[in-house]
């Protein structure tokens, strides 16, 4: 039998980073399609700013094993909309998922297949669990970026293919002040 190492990292409560993962950006231009007022995003696409950071440590896609990430989310709106996260199911779609806020404030938005949407809001010390099926995706609602751990099955696999298409059912947007959860005019079942 052949052990993998145990690992220990301190992520930065700060920053987000975790030393030694791996890097990934998704500014303003890797969302097209995904905000509903597409005025509002061609205007700020100019800008191009970067919406979230990934810091990964993943292992290979087998049963058993586990990845976690943090994320930095950061603040800003398109129109009316709360900058997010893709948002996506996973490609085996029973794995479930843990997230554990660390900083800033915000929330998840879940969906299942047939459309039901829940709302969770996170603050550091909110822990999430995202049962099997259901898409995910994470809200920054505040004006700091929002900051969290997500730990899932190496083998869950993103799968973003119906989100990127059909959205989720809701919207978390920002009217008079107050951030509201509101039935998605663009949602097509
Ligand atoms: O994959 P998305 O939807 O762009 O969101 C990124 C976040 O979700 C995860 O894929 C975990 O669900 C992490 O890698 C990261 O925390
Ligand atoms: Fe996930």
């Amino acid at each position: 039998m052949e052990y993998k190492n145990p690992l220990g990292v301190d992520i930065d409560l700060e920053t987000g980073v975790i030393p030694g993962a791996k890097k990934l950006v998704r500014r303003l231009g890797d969302l097209k399609g995904y905000f509903v007022d597409e005025k509002a995003y061609e205007e700020l696409l100019k800008e191009n700013p970067v919406v979230y950071e990934v810091y990964a440590i993943e292992q290979e896609e087998k049963d058993g094993d586990l990845n976690f990430a943090t994320t930095v989310l950061y603040p800003g709106k398109v129109g009316k909309e709360f900058f997010f996260t893709k948002g996506h199911y996973h490609s085996k779609a029973d794995r479930a998922e843990i997230y554990y806020g660390i900083k800033g404030k915000g929330g998840m938005l879940l969906q299942t297949p047939e459309g039901k949407a829940e709302w969770i809001e996170m603050r550091p010390g909110t822990v999430v669990y995202v049962p099997p099926y259901w898409a995910h995706r994470t809200v920054n609602t505040g004006d700091e970026p929002f900051i969290f751990l997500a730990i899932y099955p190496a083998d869950a696999g993103h799968d973003y293919g119906s989100i990127k298409e059909k959205g989720f059912s809701k919207l978390v947007i920002e009217e008079n002040g107050e951030v509201r959860v509101v039935d998605n005019p663009k949602w097509k079942e």
